[in-house]
């Protein structure tokens, strides 16, 4: 059987590193080109080399429109403006794409909405199995809490993350929302500061810390009068989101047109 050839977008950014390493070490697949901004000191690095597994034959480069015939999918996770563009690119040429970008407008979605009439796309805000199992147990939680309970997303990223509140932290909220029949756009309060007032039941709270390191901690809290419920998820590794990436990559192989999310490739839905 043929290997899906992979195109790395932002191959040099957390993220884009940890792909070309997965891939490098996954026989199913291979790195068919790694792009960078145009501009970028690393253009001309063997991606390879770049990541510490030795060669791999394949040179940053600086547009994914000049290495079309060296990719089946692309695997996107940079920032939604670019992201944008290659799923562009990607309909124009008939190849699927897999993102994980967060911080997409409702416009930048409801575009992917309409290009997954034409190519096939994976797009998730977190590409992990745990926080995908979470999402579901999320929709339990809810709808047994809802009644009593007061419900706050709070989330904790490195210091280096630039949007906020976290792609992951909004659809938890979503989905918490939807289990409990309300619309999060209503309902969600970004921050407190200042006289709030009383708590209203029906709000959903998002609080967010941006600091050192972390990879990815998220919380949903239910407390009501006299419990607590807490649903937990903490990244340890980025690894997660790579070899779910590459899970996502292999679903699609033979997938028809269509924009599909995580709880899709992992039978969840
Ligand atoms: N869905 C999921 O499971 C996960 C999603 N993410 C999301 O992935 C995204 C990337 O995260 P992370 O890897 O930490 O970020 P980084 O900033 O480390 O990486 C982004 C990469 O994309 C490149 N890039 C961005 N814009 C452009 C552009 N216009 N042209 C060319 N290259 C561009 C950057 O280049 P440069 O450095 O030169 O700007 C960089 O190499 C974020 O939205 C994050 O939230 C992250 C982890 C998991
Ligand atoms: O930027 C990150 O690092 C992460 N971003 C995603 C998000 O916004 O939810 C997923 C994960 O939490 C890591």
């Amino acid at each position: 059987m043929s290997k899906t050839r992979i195109a790395v977008v932002g191959a040099a950014g957390r993220m884009g590193r940890m792909f070309v390493e997965a891939i490098a070490s996954d026989e199913r697949v291979e790195l068919g080109a790694a792009i960078e901004r145009p501009g970028s000191s690393l253009l001309g690095v063997d991606a390879g080399e770049l990541v510490g597994v030795g060669s791999l034959g394949v040179k940053l480069s600086p547009q994914l429109s000049d290495v079309v015939d060296q990719f089946d999918t692309v695997i996107d996770f940079t920032t939604p403006a670019f992201t944008l563009n290659n799923v562009e690119l990607c309909r124009e040429h008939g190849k699927s794409i897999v993102i994980g970008t967060t911080g997409l407008n409702d416009e930048q979605k409801a575009r992917l909405q309409e290009v997954g009439r034409d190519i096939s796309i994976v797009f998730a805000s977190n590409m992990s199995v745990g926080v995908n199992l979470v999402f579901k147990l999320l929709e339990t939680a809810a709808r047994i809490m809802d009644e009593d309970a007061d419900i706050e997303i709070i989330e904790a990223h490195h210091r280096n993350k630039v949007d906020a509140p976290s792609g992951t932290a909004l659809t938890m909220g979503e989905i918490v929302a939807d289990a409990v029949g309300r619309d999060l756009k209503q309902c969600a309060i970004y921050g407190r500061q200042g006289v709030t007032g009383v708590r209203e039941h029906e709000t959903i709270g998002f609080s967010t810390i941006r600091a050192g390191d972390v990879i990815g901690d998220h919380t949903v809290l239910f407390a009501s009068e006299g419990e607590r419920v807490e649903i937990t998820h903490k990244a340890s590794n980025r690894v997660i989101y790579a070899r779910g990436a590459l899970r996502a990559v292999r679903w699609l192989a033979d997938r028809p047109a269509g924009l599909y999310s995580m709880q899709d490739v992992l039978g969840l839905k």
